[in-house]
């Protein structure tokens, strides 16, 4: 299992999508340890009901193969889509780093779709929307072919820029007392007013958009997030 250091993943849902490429280097100067990236609405025809996941539309696999002709940064990759299973390909292709699916959009295959993300050498993750019970993806957790990170959403996806939500945190200190050195990210409206919240419930990966791409100082707030996790580690 992977340990649970710090990673701090600007949220490009909030960058300037006409300026992407510098974007992403103005991120890494500022210490970003990953790109997250908000893959999301498609939907699939499905016995005459027509369903998104989420209601908007951002990017795919052709921005993320356009993007890492510029940097070779961990680009973890969140999809919120009904059909996770038909993005591993193009997105392995395109050079995702990681591939986090929902498990709400994944309940009848997510073993096959978690050896798929491994196969194509991207890190496999789940992520559960505010509504889903945390127990239901433990077996995700301790399967043969393990996730290797957990995404609890601490507000409902679809858009950057909404309020935090503290009742995430039991499903957050569930998992850390239950797999220590497990990657547990949270994403939803982390800032430097609610960092100290989810790092010391456990989060060691922290996605944030608006607090980052809003802030006259980028790394001020990268590296106050950074300190806040690590600090939460060593009283833990
Ligand atoms: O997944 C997301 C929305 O579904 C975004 O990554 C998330 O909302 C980050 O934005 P912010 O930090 O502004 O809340």
């Amino acid at each position: 299992m992977a340990t649970a250091t710090a990673k701090i993943a600007p949220s490009m849902l909030s960058s300037d999508f006409a300026n992407l490429a510098s974007e992403a280097h103005r991120m890494c100067q500022c210490g970003a340890d990953w790109l997250h990236m908000d893959i999301m609405g498609h939907f699939k025809v499905e016995l005459g009901s027509i369903g998104h996941f989420v209601p908007n539309l951002t990017i795919g696999a052709p921005v993320i193969e356009s993007l890492r002709k510029h940097t070779e940064i961990f680009m973890d990759c969140h999809l919120m889509v009904t059909n996770p299973l038909d993005y591993v390909e193009p997105l392995g292709k395109a050079g995702a780093s990681g591939f986090t699916f929902h498990y709400e959009a994944a309940k009848d295959n997510w073993q096959e779709l978690i050896l798929k993300i491994k196969e194509k050498g991207m890190k496999p993750a789940v992520a559960v929307k505010p509504g889903t019970p945390v127990e239901e993806i433990y077996p995700l957790v301790e399967s043969e072919n393990p996730v290797e990170m957990v995404l609890v959403m601490t507000v409902e996806p679809g858009f950057g820029g909404q309020k935090f939500m503290p009742e995430m945190m039991d499903k957050v200190r569930t998992l850390r007392k239950k797999y220590p050195s497990l990657d547990i990210e949270v994403d939803g409206g982390l800032g430097i007013s609610t960092i100290d919240t989810a790092a010391s419930a456990g989060a060691n990966c922290i996605v944030a958009g608006s607090s980052v791409f809003g802030a006259p100082e980028p790394a001020h707030v990268i590296s106050s997030m950074r300190k806040s996790v690590e600090e939460a580690q060593k009283k833990s």
